[in-house]
């Protein structure tokens, strides 16, 4: 039985409670938490919900079992406290720690994928850890050369070409090298975890207009088109650069698989706009499957019950789907 690994992400935020909330649902596919006992025990008991957290090891793996209101914790022991809303750089290497154990899980088969609650980068930043989001950790942590964010909900898949950059540093970033890679690693994921034979993909330009034939800038023309003109040569079609501010309507969607946009901002806010608590980040290129919420740690929040646990069933279950998709087909 495939199992997933739950890393519910900054202890003072919502991820602790939307885990728990949904685990008290039973709808879930089976799971593990990578927590502090206590933290999770302490705050199922400040939102009043009936989980059973129950502290195992490594060995669950090769007998897992799965109940509803269960919910099974590989212990990672909290820094300091917790008092929910607040944020501790204290516990920001307890967030890496729960990050770590997660990837070696999965990089050695015993966990069949990751899926993470909400990180808060700064305060993990401050706690003196470099980190710019869980995407370039798990690059990082996994040796892989390229990675490609890429959200989705009902109707809509956004990836991206840059990831968490400043804004003024996004045109030097992005190549035709870059590009291509990306481009290929989305096209590669929608054949082979998305059902998409002969993925249709969008790719917008980077400025205003698509670049208005270069009077409103030239990276279209320099960068963008030659690149995807090559990826046409070896077999990726692709369409684009097509001006980002008119792409989003249902003429180009309707046919669409995916829409690869420039930059973090360029994609995104369509992508929550239409789908905000409904729609999962997933991360493309790693050895192993990555899926997670598409909100943030929503302190205002935190041990109110009022967070929504929907993003986090979305995620749960497309890292269920591709988990059990890929175990059928050995891919
Ligand atoms: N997957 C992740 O790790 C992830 C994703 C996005 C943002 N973040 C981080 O979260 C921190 C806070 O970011 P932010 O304030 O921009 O975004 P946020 O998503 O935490 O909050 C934005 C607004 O949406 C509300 N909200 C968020 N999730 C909700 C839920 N499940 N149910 C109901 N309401 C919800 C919040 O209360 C707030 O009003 C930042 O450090 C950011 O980097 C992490
Ligand atoms: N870019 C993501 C979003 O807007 O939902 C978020 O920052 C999380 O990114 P990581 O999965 O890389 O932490």
């Amino acid at each position: 039985m495939p199992v997933l690994v739950v890393t519910p992400g900054e202890p003072a935020g919502i991820g602790p409670d939307i885990l728990l909330q949904t685990v008290a649902t039973g709808q879930h596919p089976p799971l593990v938490a990578i927590a502090d006992p206590d933290l999770m025990t302490q705050r199922a008991a400040m939102l009043g919900v009936k989980v059973r957290c129950e502290v195992i090891d490594d060995s669950f793996f090769e007998q897992p079992t799965h109940a509803p209101g269960y919910l099974p914790i590989l212990p990672v022991t909290l820094e300091t406290p917790v008092t929910p809303s607040q944020l501790n750089p204290a516990n920001g290497a307890y967030v890496i720690r729960t990050l770590d154990k997660a990837i070696d899980l999965c990089l050695s088969g015993q966990a069949s994928a990751l899926v993470t609650g909400p990180v808060h980068k700064g305060v993990i930043n401050d706690s003196g850890l470099a980190f710019t989001g869980h995407t370039e950790y798990l690059r990082d942590r996994s040796n892989t050369d390229d990675v490609v964010m890429m959200l989705a909900t009902e109707g809509l898949r956004v990836a991206l070409v840059t990831t968490h950059l400043p804004l003024k540093d996004v045109s030097g970033a992005i190549t035709g090298d870059l590009l291509k890679r990306v481009t290929r690693i989305l096209h590669h994921a929608l054949i082979k975890d998305f059902g998409c034979p002969a993925p249709s993909i969008l790719v917008t330009g980077l400025n205003p207009h698509a670049g208005e034939d270069g009077h409103l800038g030239r990276e279209e023309i320099d960068i963008i088109q030659p690149a995807l003109a090559s990826l046409a040569d070896e077999g990726i079609p692709t369409r684009g650069p097509l001006p980002a501010d008119t792409l989003f309507q249902p003429h180009y969607l309707d046919t669409a698989d995916a829409v690869l946009a420039m930059y973090h901002d360029q994609g995104l806010p369509v992508l929550k706009y239409k789908g905000f608590g409904n729609a999962v980040n997933i991360t493309l290129g790693l050895p192993f499957i990555r899926t997670s919420v598409d909100h943030g740690t929503a302190l205002d929040l935190a041990a109110t019950g009022r967070a929504d646990t929907g993003s986090l069933k979305v995620a749960l279950d497309t890292a269920w789907s591709m988990a059990t998709t890929r175990e059928q087909t050995h891919a």
